[in-house]
């Protein structure tokens, strides 16, 4: 039986302890998200549907994503025990300089359509956090503006190659007048990925209103205040022709580039070179062999070829090849900081995040990449403290097992 009391009113006292509102709105919101996908809910509340969807969506069925997703999910991970891991130290050192932490900020085309503070948010929260950022070709921000935005840390430029090569090279130059240390030359976009959603959405560059858009604008007044009453929101470094990205990138790519143009920049480009999209194993050793400072394992946020391999699935066997010295770094579908801790586990040697930080900051421009940064540094710690290591390079393959659920037929 239970015995039963009159409350204690010292007892009710203790128990009423309320927390201090917090007036600032923004504060509470970006708080109140303890997780990239919290942050994803808030960003897709904020953010107009064809500028929500232009950074969420993939190609086609959008299956590459989805898959590089569940591969993360499909980590299991194996801690030791009895080996105090009180504080952790995340840093690594990669392409020739520090990193606070094993992850930089992706190249990412259009952002100040996802929020208007756009590369200015990322250079900056990068540069307070200490790690690198990577401004896109298609960036909407100038080279020289990133530069002034994170004056004293890490800026990588990436590269498009162009049919109009002199536009590339141009942009090559200037990265290197303004100190970029790291060029990223993509290679998975010889034409567009079908990105269906933008077309559904009649999404063009520039955006264009409709009947629909001034609809669901509506519950979004704060993204229109922006956008009407900030500068232009165009390509700092390529004049628009007006269409969808995917028309965009099909005008202005070249479909034929090859490893002339890789020797052209690596010929005109100073600092590191790294080359990005790349997925499989034979294209890894050859591009390490020939000399350039590190790839990237990528499918492009599965924004290009749909069904194309999991980065991260491709890491162990790239680092066998490649041997556990070269530059293999790894993107593609990190929404955690134990995505992070399992591919730094199984070798890689850097991560990029892109849409984790589009989340971030379509759900509160600069705070909102600062909060992005905050979880993922949050779980990569509390995720090495489980495992029992201190240090990122006592992470090792044993930590981790990759749980299959997509095995090529007879193997
Ligand atoms: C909205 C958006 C725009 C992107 N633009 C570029 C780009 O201009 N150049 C490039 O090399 N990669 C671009 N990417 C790919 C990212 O650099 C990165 O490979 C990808 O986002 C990683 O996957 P994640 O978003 O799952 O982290 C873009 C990705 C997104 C989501």
């Amino acid at each position: 039986m239970v015995t039963r009391q009159f409350p204690k009113p010292s007892e009710l006292l203790e128990v009423m302890s309320f927390k201090k509102p917090e007036f600032n709105g923004k504060k509470r919101r970006l708080d109140s998200a303890l997780t990239i996908y919290d942050l994803r809910t808030i960003a897709k509340r904020r953010t107009p549907k064809a500028a929500f969807d232009y950074t969420d969506g993939a190609a086609e069925g959008e299956l590459s994503l989805s898959r590089a997703r569940q591969a993360f999910e499909d980590v299991e991970f194996h801690p030791g025990v009895l080996r105090p891991a009180p504080d952790v130290d995340t840093s690594v050192e990669v392409l020739g300089g520090p990193s606070a932490l094993p992850f930089g900020i992706a190249p990412t085309g259009f952002t100040r359509l996802m929020q208007t503070e756009g590369e200015i948010a990322g250079a900056g929260a990068a540069a307070a956090a200490g790690i690198p950022f990577t401004l896109s070709t298609l960036g909407t921000t100038t080279i020289e503006d990133v530069k002034a935005a994170n004056p004293n840390g890490r800026n990588w430029f990436q590269l498009y190659v162009m049919r109009d090569r002199e536009i590339s090279y141009g942009l090559v130059k200037r990265a290197a007048e303004a100190g970029f240390d790291t060029l990223q030359f993509t290679v998975d976009t010889p034409v567009a990925g079908a990105r269906l959603r933008d077309k559904r959405n009649g999404f063009s560059i520039p955006p264009q209103l409709t009947v629909g858009t001034i609809l669901n604008a509506i519950p979004r007044p704060w993204w229109w205040y922006d956008f009407l009453t900030t500068p232009k929101l165009e390509f700092a470094s390529l004049a628009t022709t007006g269409g969808t990205v995917g028309e965009l990138l099909n005008s202005a790519m070249d479909p034929t580039i090859s490893y002339d143009d890789l020797a052209i920049i690596r010929d005109l480009w100073p600092g590191k070179i790294v080359v990005k999209g790349v997925q499989n194993v034979e294209d890894s050793k050859r591009l390490i062999d020939s000399g350039v400072d590190g790839i990237i394992l990528s499918n492009h946020g599965g924004r290009q070829l749909d069904r194309a391999p999991v980065p991260f699935h491709l890491l162990p066997q790239v680092v066998r090849e490649v041997g556990s010295d070269a530059t293999v770094m790894v993107d593609t579908g990190i929404m955690n900081g134990a995505d992070i801790v399992a591919s730094m586990a199984l070798g890689a040697k850097f991560t990029l995040i892109g849409r984790a930080y589009l989340y971030g900051l379509m759900a509160g421009g600069r705070e909102g990449v600062d909060r992005t940064i905050a979880i993922l540094r949050d779980e990569i710690e509390r995720t090495m403290k489980l495992l029992g290591v201190s240090t990122i390079a006592e992470l090792e393959p044993k930590h981790v097992t990759q749980l299959h659920r997509l095995v090529p037929l007879g193997s």
